[in-house]
């Protein structure tokens, strides 16, 4: 399979006055293109730091990062923001959408920063907003939130998705929804999707499934059949 990233010997320490946090020990992991990778890991383990890195809103403090064979790790802010741009999707937890913008309006604004994003309105039909879309985000529920934050990042059919907890504020069946949302994306579009959580089940979707503890990876397992989210029970 082909690489899409490669993290080789990743660190990542924060000083906070005397104290070091190593919130990632020389991690190394590639990323395949069209995959969905499910990375596992208790609290604290350093997902949500490895995401940051992968999404170039973080920098590692040593090691390299690889997009496409690019050397991203000790890239400008000018690229790191192009990259996060055009080849990017974050989906969030808390979907920080903008409360001011109408959940169309939202999707739009994300559209207008690539130069060929798919169509906004066939985004968020695709994601079951077709009749919701001129509601603000606080006129929706959580799913629905949820749902116009993957239209937000699928609009600009980006290479790679990075979800963060993305059923993390959702209820059992909205949550499955979403994934299988997720799902979809990859499969229509070739999207690789990479979703964080500690919810262990949720690995069962995925092509691959990434364990970490206390900075590092533990363990990588692959998925000979993947389990399509509606038959996943947590
Ligand atoms: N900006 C920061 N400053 C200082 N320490 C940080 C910072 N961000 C993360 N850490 C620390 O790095 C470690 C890894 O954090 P990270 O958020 O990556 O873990 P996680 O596995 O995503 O956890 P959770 O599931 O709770 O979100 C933790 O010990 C955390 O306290």
């Amino acid at each position: 399979m082909d690489v899409l990233m490669k993290l080789d010997r990743i660190t990542k320490t924060y000083h906070m006055g005397e104290i070091t946090v190593n919130a990632l020990r020389e991690t190394s992991l590639d990323v395949f293109q069209g995959e969905i990778l499910v990375i596992l890991g208790p609290s604290g383990s350093g997902k949500s730091t490895l995401l940051n890195i992968m999404g170039g809103m973080d920098l590692p403090t040593t090691g390299e990062m690889f997009f496409l064979g690019e050397n991203l790790s000790r890239a400008g802010d000018k690229r790191l923001t192009g990259y996060r741009r055009n080849e990017i999707g974050f989906v969030f937890q808390f979907y920080n959408l903008i409360p001011d913008l109408t959940g169309r309006e939202n999707v739009e604004l994300a559209a207008d920063l690539v130069d060929e994003p798919l169509k906004v309105q066939e985004v968020l039909a695709e994601v079951g907003l077709a009749e919701r879309m001129e509601h603000f985000p606080s006129q929706m529920s959580g799913g629905e939130q949820q749902r116009v934050s993957i239209a937000r990042a699928a609009v600009k059919n980006p290479r790679l998705l990075l979800c963060d907890e993305p059923t993390g504020a959702l209820d059992y069946q909205t949550g499955k929804l979403i994934l299988a949302l997720l799902v979809k994306i990859n499969r229509e579009r070739g999207s690789t999707v990479v979703i964080v959580t500690h919810n262990t089940p949720i690995g069962d979707m995925a092509h691959r499934v990434v364990r970490m503890r206390d900075g590092t990876i533990t363990e990588i397992r692959e998925n000979a059949a993947p389990l399509p989210p509606e038959r996943i029970e947590w």
